[in-house]
């Protein structure tokens, strides 16, 4: 079967004052309409760089990306990201935040339609009734959120997460990854997201991607989490094959690829 993303061959090097430093050796990668794909690793072995060149922000050294058959080389709204630091423009409100991207890609709506848009995206993100606010005036949660609705505004093919919940509290990374649940039962959207919480990437993957050590990362292992959805945190923590998929993950990172940092 055709891949509606695929990573081929990639290999990444960045010139440094130091000379060449090879970061990604030979990643490949394939993902199905829909999936949702969390990618997971230690700290700089690359997981960025993997994001970063889908996103079309960085140009691989070797290999490409194809997304829906076609290639990708440069920043599109078909390939939306969201970012740990929400990236909100803090002069304008909740609801301009979402509207202006609704704009940029859907400039030929209707007014009335282009006001729908944002709405609807504001709605599944639980932001109505901040619409009105400021970034300043709403919580670190609720930046997120925002900043997730705009990215589902460009309606992208692929939603690119880069750590979405890494500089939140507990409570608060429990509610949005619920809240992302329900978006991704509900869009079927075809989402990869970095993460380093062993939990989360089994609570909301359908395959999770581990990541060698770099330099010359590469992909060590695939593993297919196959939990029915929509999951319910409570149940899988009672559930054996949470535990298992949660130790196959922690196996990988801790004995096979031991942190080079903690060594
Ligand atoms: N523009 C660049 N120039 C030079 N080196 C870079 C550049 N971007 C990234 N690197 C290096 O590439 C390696 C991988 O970085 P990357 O940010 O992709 O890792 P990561 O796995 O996402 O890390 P973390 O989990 O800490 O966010 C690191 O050694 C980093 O220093």
């Amino acid at each position: 079967m055709n891949s509606y993303l695929s990573l081929e061959g990639i290999d990444m090097s960045f010139d440094t004052p130091r000379g060449k430093l090879e970061v990604l050796r030979s990643v490949d990668l394939r993902i199905q309409k829909g999936e949702y794909t969390s990618i997971i690793g230690h700290s700089g072995c690359g997981k960025s760089t993997v994001l970063n060149i889908v996103a079309g922000l960085l140009q691989a050294t070797r290999g490409g990306v194809l997304l829906d058959n076609r290639e990708v080389n440069s920043p599109a709204p078909d390939r939306a990201v969201v970012f740990q630091n929400h990236s909100l423009l803090p002069w304008l409100t909740v609801y301009d935040n979402v509207r202006l991207a609704v704009d940029k890609v859907f400039a030929t709506d209707s007014a009335v339609r282009r006001h729908e848009r944002t709405m609807e995206k504001l709605e599944l993100v639980q932001m109505t009734h901040a619409r009105e606010q400021y970034p300043s005036e709403v919580s670190g949660g609720m930046k997120q959120r925002v900043g997730i609705a705009r990215a589902l505004a460009m309606e992208p093919k692929v939603l690119l997460m880069d750590e979405p919940f890494g500089a939140l509290d507990a409570l608060t990374r429990a509610h949005l990854q619920d809240s992302v649940m329900e978006i991704h039962q509900r869009l079927g959207n075809t989402v990869i997201m970095i993460t380093h919480d062993v939990d989360e990437a089994v609570l909301l993957s359908d395959r999770i991607v581990m990541m060698t050590n770099g330099p010359s990362a590469t992909i060590g292992e695939n593993l297919t989490v196959d939990l029915a959805r929509p999951r319910n945190r409570l149940a899988l923590a009672e559930d054996p094959r949470f535990h298992q998929y949660r130790a196959a993950v922690l196996r990988f990172l801790h004995a096979r690829h031991g942190n080079p940092e903690a060594a």
